[in-house]
């Protein structure tokens, strides 16, 4: 059984108006010990999340979710899919990288999963390029996801397709990189939050947009969470596994705390590698073991503003 409560980093000073001492200088106490409790309940019950995810980035989704403190278990074929969803606390799917089959196994587990209440969080990566992704991603309106996880130019290609915003002729879709700041995203991801959230089971969803800022909503409130390290976007897969490492905590706690708890992580994890590392290849170990190494403490006490 895993438990890394007790490793402690450094004393490192938290830019955050929460002190721990219980009072409410920014009005986000419930928020927080939301947060905390996810943090500290992914560390205590190990909880497992499936992934149906890209060629390129699915080993560093795998031990990224197992340094947040859950377990991994990937499949591409819908049979087991759908029986392995059976014992996943949540799920994440990933069209990075598509094979033929997705386009009728991916809609397919989407059902299953709509059919079942199962939580997943979809990454529409490179949303908006080529017709079998759009057409898988236009599939899931009918079965939609509990959490979307993208770049900014996902999230609006997403919105975009689903006709929650019109078209907008000054963006094109991106590769897997965003050409897009995480601000231009923010109707969008409000409007993907709010669609998501009125067929979610129990009315609970969240888009997280991630950038040098990342922002956070259910909808409703719209939470921005800076930090982090540009050298996140010099290894692959950062975002990719904040995906999956957002299914393991969707395992745990409710769709707007899982993603920011996930989202506040990865940005005091990223900070920490940045400090450890002296290029990518670095970067990636260090950014594991800090992902192994902060406390639920320190996610909870982030800084997180909102507007
Ligand atoms: N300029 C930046 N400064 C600090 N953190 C950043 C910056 N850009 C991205 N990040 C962080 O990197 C992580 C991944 O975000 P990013 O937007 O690069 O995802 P992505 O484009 O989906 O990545 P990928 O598809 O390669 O996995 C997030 O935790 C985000 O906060
Ligand atoms: C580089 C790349 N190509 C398809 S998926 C992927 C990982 C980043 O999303
Ligand atoms: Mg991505």
């Amino acid at each position: 059984m895993s438990d890394s409560s007790h490793i402690h980093r450094n004393e490192r000073d938290i830019d955050s108006p929460y002190n721990g001492s219980g009072d409410d200088a920014d009005g986000l106490a419930d928020v927080r010990s939301r947060i905390r409790a996810a943090a500290e309940a992914v560390r205590s019950t190990t909880p497992m999340a499936q992934s149906f995810t890209n060629f390129v980035t699915i080993n560093l989704v795998a031990n990224a979710q197992l340094a947040a403190g859950g377990t991994a278990a990937m499949s591409f074929l819908p049979d087991d899919v759908i029986d392995t969803a059976a014992i996943a606390g949540a799920d994440y799917v990933n069209v990075g990288t598509l094979l033929p089959f997705y386009k009728d196994a991916l809609p397919r587990i989407a059902r299953a999963f709509h059919k079942s209440g199962h939580k997943w969080v979809l990454d529409p990566v490179a949303a908006g390029i080529g017709s079998t992704r759009t057409e898988i991603l236009r599939s899931f309106r009918a079965a939609p996801p509990t959490v979307v996880r993208g770049n900014a130019s996902e999230i609006i290609a997403l919105a975009t397709m689903w006709g929650l915003i019109a078209p907008d002729d000054a963006t094109r879709p991106a590769g897997v990189e965003s050409v897009d700041e995480v601000d231009a995203a923010v109707d969008a991801a409000r409007r993907l939050a709010r669609f998501l959230a009125a067929s979610a089971p129990n009315g609970g969803a969240a888009v997280a947009v991630s950038g040098a800022v990342d922002l956070v909503t259910d909808g409703d409130v719209v939470y921005r969470l800076p930090g982090g390290s540009a050298m996140m976007t010099k290894i692959t897969g950062a975002g990719c596994s904040l995906g999956g490492v957002t299914a393991v905590y969707l395992a745990v706690a409710d769709p707007l705390t899982a993603a920011l708890a996930a989202t506040a992580l990865y940005n005091r994890a990223g900070e920490i590698a940045e400090t450890r590392s002296h290029g990518p290849g670095s970067f990636q170990v260090a950014f594991l073991d800090a992902l192994w190494n902060v406390t639920a403490d320190e996610v909870a006490s982030s800084p997180i503003q909102v507007s």
